[in-house]
């Protein structure tokens, strides 16, 4: 990693450019305070995923997806700004069972009563592509989550608050999430959906120094 490094100094990024439109993803990269700022470029990249993955390649695979499709965006756009793009994913994962997003307040309760009284795992996916050389690093990191025993009742109350609705798992550790969580082994911010420290780790061989 270290020698792309020093050859991607010279080609010097102006921007990060962020292929999310997940509000959580976007206050992790601000509270960075990088020197470079930062664009935002969500799309629609395709998210179907194959049975014989294992939890970690789909979180790679996703995560490099939604990136190369912003790094695409960009050359169509005909952008000639050096950029490094980012791209993440984050999945619940349970008995070997990928738990996306609830489609409805049913599938959240119905998750939720999965997950309660025991432990599941976290994956995020991390891609970072530079859009002029295409240099290409996906890594994941993975945090194990327990769950507290939690009554049908106390989940109904949960998901009425709406929160669960936008997150893999569905449930949101940055908030109300967070008393229902009893502990978690790993990476906070995996949970969130995006590492910090293992992106801080990823953007230093770009040439991107945080503080
Ligand atoms: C488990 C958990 C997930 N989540 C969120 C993080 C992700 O936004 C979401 C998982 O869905 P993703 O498909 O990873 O991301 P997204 O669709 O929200 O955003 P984009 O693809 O545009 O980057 O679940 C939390 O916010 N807190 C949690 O505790």
């Amino acid at each position: 990693m270290a020698a792309f490094g020093k050859e991607l100094q010279s080609n010097k990024l102006c921007q990060l450019v962020l292929a999310s439109s997940s509000p959580r993803r976007q206050e992790l990269v601000a509270s960075l305070d990088l020197s470079l700022p930062v664009r935002i470029l969500s799309t629609d990249a395709d998210e179907s995923i194959e049975p014989t993955w294992s939890p970690a390649e789909v979180v790679e695979k996703l995560a490099e997806r939604k990136a190369a499709a912003a790094a695409a965006r960009l050359v169509a756009e005909e952008s000639d700004k050096p950029s490094l793009v980012i791209g993440a994913d984050t999945i619940v994962v349970l008995d070997g069972e990928v738990l996306g997003k609830p489609i409805d307040q049913q599938d959240a309760i119905a998750t939720l009563m999965r997950l309660q009284g025991r432990s599941h795992d976290v994956f995020t996916g991390v891609a970072c592509i530079h859009s002029q050389d295409g240099t290409t690093v996906v890594q994941h990191r993975h945090t194990q989550v327990w769950m507290k025993p939690l009554s049908q009742a106390r989940v109904e109350r949960y998901v009425a608050t709406g929160e669960p609705m936008d997150k893999a798992g569905s449930y949101g550790i940055q908030g109300l999430g967070s008393t229902i969580v009893e502990r978690i082994e790993g990476c906070y911010f995996n949970v969130v959906g995006l590492p910090l420290s293992l992106l801080a780790d990823m953007l230093g061989p770009f040439g991107v120094d945080v503080y």
